[in-house]
């Protein structure tokens, strides 16, 4: 392959998170003004797994930081199924309460989905509930999955906000990333493309992208030989992988490969600081639906 001497533009998703936080805490204190309350969100966590303990806790120090009330459940890993459902039935009434995220996975004797379902869909914080996903495919007003609302985000900053037309490939296919991105995409006018692990020319169909967005949690997946020049790449991996006897974290994206990408997401700074920023957004959100008001 001839060598193509362009270096892909760097998107600073720390930057534009950071930036967004800055808008939501102007956003929060204007509805406290108006309205007197301030969203609120409600984190559940289950067990002690230590990056869900590090996730829960940055979450609850932005949405501080922003103004809001966070009120965080960490319930012992022997939490009975009952006891959840009773603990969302409480939130889904509490009328502090604005957004509620149960901190995924769960302990194994837990039906995630079935907790999931029971969260009143205008809280659904992360846009998980089956309703969002049938109002995010219909083109109803939803509460979008945090990480594709944030990729959303990114590429319109980066590419302008008319993306009708554009081929997108989306790598994987999960409720969380990759569907709800392909609906996203879908809604702007893009051509989508969904590949995953039983699709049989994943390379060369990656290869007719002009944005890729890859969720697949497979590092180095996308080899730079599957990037058109000047494609938008959008790295949603986040794999913590040993090299030279340290842990780091690495995307699906061999970022090394991606010198000819119009621009990409690195990571770590890429698209994970972009999820808690949407999870916040979609909280003020929840807040002003529930509250028939809006910061405006
Ligand atoms: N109900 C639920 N909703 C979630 O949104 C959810 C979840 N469960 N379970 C776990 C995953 C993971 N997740 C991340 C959020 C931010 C970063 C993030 O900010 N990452 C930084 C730092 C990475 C690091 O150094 O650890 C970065 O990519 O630059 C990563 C991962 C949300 N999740």
């Amino acid at each position: 392959m001839d060598r193509i001497a362009r270096s892909a533009a760097i998107i600073d998703g720390k930057q534009f998170a950071a930036d967004l936080l800055g808008d939501i805490r102007l956003k929060v204190a204007t509805l406290k003004e108006n309205t007197g309350k301030v969203p609120g969100l409600a984190v559940v966590l289950v067990g002690s797994d230590p990056a869900s303990t590090v996730y829960v806790g940055s979450k609850h120090r932005q949405t501080t930081a922003a103004g809001m009330n966070s009120f965080k459940y960490e319930l012992p890993a022997e939490t009975t199924q009952q006891e959840l459902m009773a603990l969302i039935d409480r939130l889904n009434v509490d009328p502090q309460v604005h957004g509620i995220l149960v901190q995924l996975p769960l302990p194994a004797h837990l039906d995630a989905g079935a907790v999931i379902q029971e969260i009143n869909p205008d809280k659904d914080v992360d846009g998980f509930h089956v309703s969002n996903a049938g109002r995010l495919a219909t083109g109803s007003p939803a509460l979008v999955p945090c990480t594709p609302l944030g990729c959303m985000m990114l590429l319109k900053d980066r590419l302008g906000p008319d993306l009708a037309g554009l081929h997108a490939v989306v790598v994987g296919k999960s409720n969380i990333v990759g569907k709800p991105m392909a609906q996203l995409l879908l809604a702007e006018n893009c051509t989508v493309t969904v590949v995953h692990s039983r699709t049989r020319n994943t390379a060369e169909l990656c290869r007719a992208a002009d944005i890729l967005v890859v969720a697949a949690g497979r590092p180095g997946l996308v080899r730079g030989d599957w990037i058109k020049p000047g494609a938008a790449v959008i790295d949603v991996g986040i794999n913590r992988v040993e090299q030279d006897g340290k842990s780091r974290i690495v995307g699906d994206v061999a970022f090394d490969e991606a010198g000819h990408a119009g621009a990409i997401t690195p990571v770590p700074g890429g698209v994970g600081p972009m999820t808690i920023a949407c999870l916040l957004s979609n909280t003020v959100t929840a807040f002003c639906r529930l509250n028939n008001t809006s910061a405006a």
